[in-house]
């Protein structure tokens, strides 16, 4: 038997795609998170297999990307297992951003699972990705129970807001300066991509979008799941400065009709924010308002006069992040706190470069992280750095649960003055 992990050639991309799950019409997540997105909804029913047209179209089209980076595994000749890296970019504390590699559309054929073909793909996937000079990997987690021995950790978070609409009044505030519009889907693409990278600039965790992300924006309906309508806020200058994607999907049962769920809202300032939430909570006809995909700490709450009106009904990870190389990755990230800090890193099989003793320094815009004899203030696993890396981990929690390990006084709180970042990192979309 011999086995190849290596990039598929063009005329393998077909076997490539038909390893994957919802390429075959099946299921790519597990149980719980099937009915995360859709609201009161269920997910939206699977596709229907690909068909040859449809993944020829893929093929040319990945073909032409020079940011998709597919690997596979072959066993005499066969795929039977199937990857990818997409190169983007996120941003990091202090606003700068650091190159990505996304891996994303991973299977390995039912009959060819637990004997190490994933493993194989995401050790290719990582030398590929220091060699493009990419410090961090990213990914979605289908199971929770699969990528932490790889290196990866939860980084970033997503709620799931609920409003009571009778109950959501918002406190006083100044009139908004500006207005709102309804717009359609062509609107919408048009100025989305400006008001996402002046969001982007500022949220910890957001992604640059890959190419076509917004073509996606449509005015037809979604099944059930209805239209997205596009509402557009403008500042008294006439400039837009937020935008939200909404959809008031059709109920069969009454327990569930008259709900407005909020596919999507950015605002680069407080008013828009505001102006867009103002209309949203109080929309004729709806009951409740459901938002799937916000961060935890939504600043809506703040501004509602009785705060139990809205509540988190549902919570989970949303990206996990893996440094491949750590001091490239710290030292492209700001730190709250001007300080220093030796920690040792150990125990990486994948990424082995990162074993050893870091002097992590940043004064102001000057950072560096550079190899050291000193001796540590605390050992730390890659998955716990990772979580840490976005800033929204607790450096007490991962320390309590024996992922840290101080050796001074005082570590875990400089470690955690240090990585902090408000507000909790964030991404409004995924890959
Ligand atoms: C980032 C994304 O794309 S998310 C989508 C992931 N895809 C899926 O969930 C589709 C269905 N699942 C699969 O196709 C496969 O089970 C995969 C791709 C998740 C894993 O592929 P495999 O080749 O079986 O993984 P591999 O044999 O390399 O396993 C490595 C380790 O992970 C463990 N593992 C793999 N899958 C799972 C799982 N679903 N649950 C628990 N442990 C798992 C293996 O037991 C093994 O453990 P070890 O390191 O202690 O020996």
């Amino acid at each position: 038997m011999v086995t190849q992990i290596r990039p598929p050639r063009r005329e393998e991309m077909d076997a490539y795609y038909r390893v994957l799950p919802y390429v075959n019409g099946l299921p790519q997540w597990e149980p719980a998170d099937a009915a995360w997105h859709g609201g009161p909804e269920p997910w939206p029913p699977q596709p229907t297999p690909a068909t040859t047209e449809q993944i020829e179209e893929w093929a040319e089209t990945d073909g032409r990307n020079d940011r998709f980076h597919p690997i596979a595994a072959f066993v005499d000749g066969a795929c039977v297992g199937a990857s990818a890296t997409l190169s983007f970019e996120v941003t990091v504390p202090g606003g700068e951003t650091v190159r990505t590699a996304g891996v994303t559309s991973t299977a390995v054929t039912a009959t060819h699972r637990r004997r190490g073909h994933l493993r194989g793909m995401m050790q290719a996937m990582f030398d590929a990705a220091l060699k493009r000079g990419e410090p961090l990997a990213m990914l979605s987690a289908s199971e929770g129970s699969i990528y932490g021995r790889y290196g990866f950790s939860p980084a970033t978070y997503r709620a799931r807001w609920e409003l009571d609409r009778h109950k959501a009044a918002l406190l006083p505030a100044a009139p908004d300066p500006g207005a709102l519009e309804l717009v359609d889907a062509a609107q919408a693409k048009r100025f989305w991509p400006e008001v996402h990278a002046k969001v982007r600039a500022r949220r910890v965790g957001e992604l640059s979008p890959l190419p076509g992300h917004w073509d996606e924006l449509s005015d037809d309906a979604d099944g059930t799941r209805g239209p997205l309508r596009y509402l557009m806020h403008r500042d008294e200058h006439g400039d837009v400065d937020g935008l939200a994607n909404f959809r008031l999907p059709w109920s069969p049962t009454a327990d569930t009709a008259g709900t407005l769920v909020v596919d999507a809202l950015e605002a680069t300032c407080p008013a828009a924010y505001r102006a867009l939430w103002t209309l949203l909570v109080d929309f004729d006809l709806t009951r409740t308002i459901v938002a799937p995909g916000r961060p935890r700490d939504e600043p809506l709450r703040w501004m509602l006069a009785n705060p139990r009106a809205m509540r988190i009904t549902r919570q989970s990870d949303n990206l996990w992040a893996r440094l491949l190389d750590v001091p490239l990755a710290l030292a492209q990230r700001a730190y709250d706190t001007a300080g220093s800090l030796v920690f040792t890193v150990d125990g990486d099989l994948m990424c082995p470069a990162n074993n050893g003793t870091w002097l992590l320094r940043a004064d102001g815009a000057e950072v560096t992280c550079v190899a050291t004899d000193q001796a540590a203030d605390l050992t730390v696993t890659v998955p716990a750095l990772s979580s840490l890396y976005f800033g929204g981990g607790s450096a007490h929690d991962l320390a309590y649960a024996g992922h840290l390990t101080p050796h001074t006084d005082g570590a875990i709180g400089q470690l955690a003055r240090m990585f902090r970042t408000d507000p909790e990192p964030h991404n409004s979309f995924g890959f």
